[in-house]
């Protein structure tokens, strides 16, 4: 009978020895390439494994020598080997784990287009509606917010968005993100949503607008439109429909990224007209036409209506009352909720005949009133006038831009500002600098 007293002892030997944690195969690998010696068995020769090495005389010696490789030596001196091999097997491991792993993209970037699921469509009049859309695949979260953060905080910013079928892309403008919203769509901040108008012929609109909820969009951006200055004072904006998404943007910079500055608290005030009082239910129309010199209109944007009678002369706001607010009324009625004294929205209808007229701009641009920081947002000092630069933004349709701010002209290829023409050109601007979009 085979005595086993031995064999007893140097298994409990073997399970005191850190050795007897690696698997047999393992230990083999590190003793016949390593030259380890006894991490199997310390007190027992190693046995060569298999006899493929015979054969040749090179291997017969290595293989000699290694089954008379003398396990007594001091393990004190082996220890380094054995903490050397761990720590580059661990590390060999981590690092093909970091190479071979599908790193997640960034939802978004300006060279290639990337899949985006659209979320929702919600309806918002007989011609736009709102697109809210998620990175289909999964994105780097922390990466993702931060390329939208970016672009927040420089100002207005579009992506392009593509049409399949015919491998087009128009640009649309992101709506910035809003308290209103259901937590589900905005909370990780990855979503974006868009306000789309229908162009009846339009390709790529068109196109967006039959999509069903769950179909693939690909998107490309952020490129940026226009950076708003950092040293901005205020801000007058003259939105004609869609144009409604930039001034948005140019809001949630003014009031979430420069809120209170040294020189004073930004403001803005945006003049948002629509044909038809759909897009915007409920906001607050701006009633004295004639004091806004609408009655006397210069060049009008296609769909213009004429004003039917002379409005009413008083220069007060009153609320659309009786229906409930359209989603980017709400928006607006909220921001203006929270920053009472830095943003001023008014609603010009033109089926209701009120337009953005050469009197209404020129009280806008000699607004002297004091516009101050609402308390509890420091540290911008409350009351104090405001020093920063003052700009003039026009974005809508092209003949809403031509009306109030003169044609936007295209040279070797690029679209360039041209020369400030229309209502503007009619006004002392008296520091103020005019952008169209
Ligand atoms: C920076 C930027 C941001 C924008 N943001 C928004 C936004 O947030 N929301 C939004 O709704 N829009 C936005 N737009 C407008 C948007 O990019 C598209 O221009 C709009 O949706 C129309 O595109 P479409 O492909 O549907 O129409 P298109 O196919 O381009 O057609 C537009 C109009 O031109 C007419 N047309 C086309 N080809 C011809 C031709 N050969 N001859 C005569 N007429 C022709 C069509 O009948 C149609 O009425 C933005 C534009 C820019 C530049």
């Amino acid at each position: 009978m085979k005595d086993r007293s031995n064999e007893n002892e140097s298994y409990s030997r073997i399970h005191r020895h850190p050795s007897s944690m690696l698997p047999r195969h393992f230990t083999w690998m590190l003793e016949r390439y390593l030259g380890l010696g006894s991490i199997a068995r310390p007190s027992q020769p190693v046995p060569v494994i298999g006899t493929f090495t015979t054969s040749i005389p090179a291997f017969k010696n290595q293989a000699r020598l290694l089954s008379t490789v003398n396990t007594s030596g001091s393990r004190q001196r082996r220890w380094p080997w054995y903490l050397l091999t761990f720590v580059s097997g661990f590390g060999s491991a981590a690092a093909y784990k970091f190479f071979t792993e599908p790193v997640p993209d960034p939802p978004l970037n300006p060279q290639t287009f990337s899949p985006y699921t659209l979320v929702s469509k919600g309806q918002i009049s007989s011609t736009a509606s709102i697109f809210t859309l998620r990175p289909s695949h999964s994105v780097a979260l922390k990466d993702g917010a931060e390329i939208y953060n970016q672009a927040w905080k420089s100002g207005i910013w579009s992506v392009e968005v593509k049409q399949p079928q015919l491998q087009i892309a128009r640009a649309y403008t992101p709506l910035p993100p809003s308290d209103l919203l259901p937590k589900r769509v905005e909370d990780d901040g990855i979503g974006l949503r868009f306000f789309i108008r229908r162009d009846p012929k339009g390709e790529v609109s068109g196109y967006l607008h039959k999509l069903p909820e769950g179909a693939t969009i690909d998107l490309r951006g952020p490129h940026l439109e226009y950076k708003i200055p950092n040293n901005v004072g205020e801000i007058l904006f003259l939105a004609g429909g869609t144009g409604i998404a930039p001034a948005l943007q140019a809001a949630h910079t003014l009031l979430s990224h420069r809120s209170c500055l040294p020189t004073g608290s930004p403001k803005i005030r945006i003049l948002w007209a629509n044909r038809r009082r759909d897009d915007c239910k409920g906001g607050m129309s701006y009633q004295n036409s004639a004091a806004s010199g609408a009655s006397k209109p210069l060049g009008l944007w296609p769909g213009h209506v004429q004003p039917k009678a002379t409005p009413p002369q008083n220069e007060s706001l009153e609320y659309a009352g009786g229906t409930p607010p359209a989603p980017l009324v709400k928006e607006l009625m909220a921001l203006q909720k929270e920053y009472p004294s830095n943003i001023r929205v008014e609603y010009f209808v033109n089926e209701e005949s009120t337009y953005i007229g050469k009197v209404r701009l020129d009280q806008c641009i000699n607004d002297k009133s004091s516009w101050t920081c609402p308390s509890g947002r420091e540290p911008g000092v409350p009351g104090e006038a405001n020093t920063g630069r003052k700009l003039i933004l026009v974005s809508g349709p092209d003949g809403f831009v031509e009306y109030l701010a003169g044609q936007k002209v295209w040279d070797n290829g690029k679209e360039g500002q041209g020369r400030i023409g229309g209502l503007l050109s009619m006004l002392d601007l008296k520091g103020w600098e005019v952008w169209k979009l």
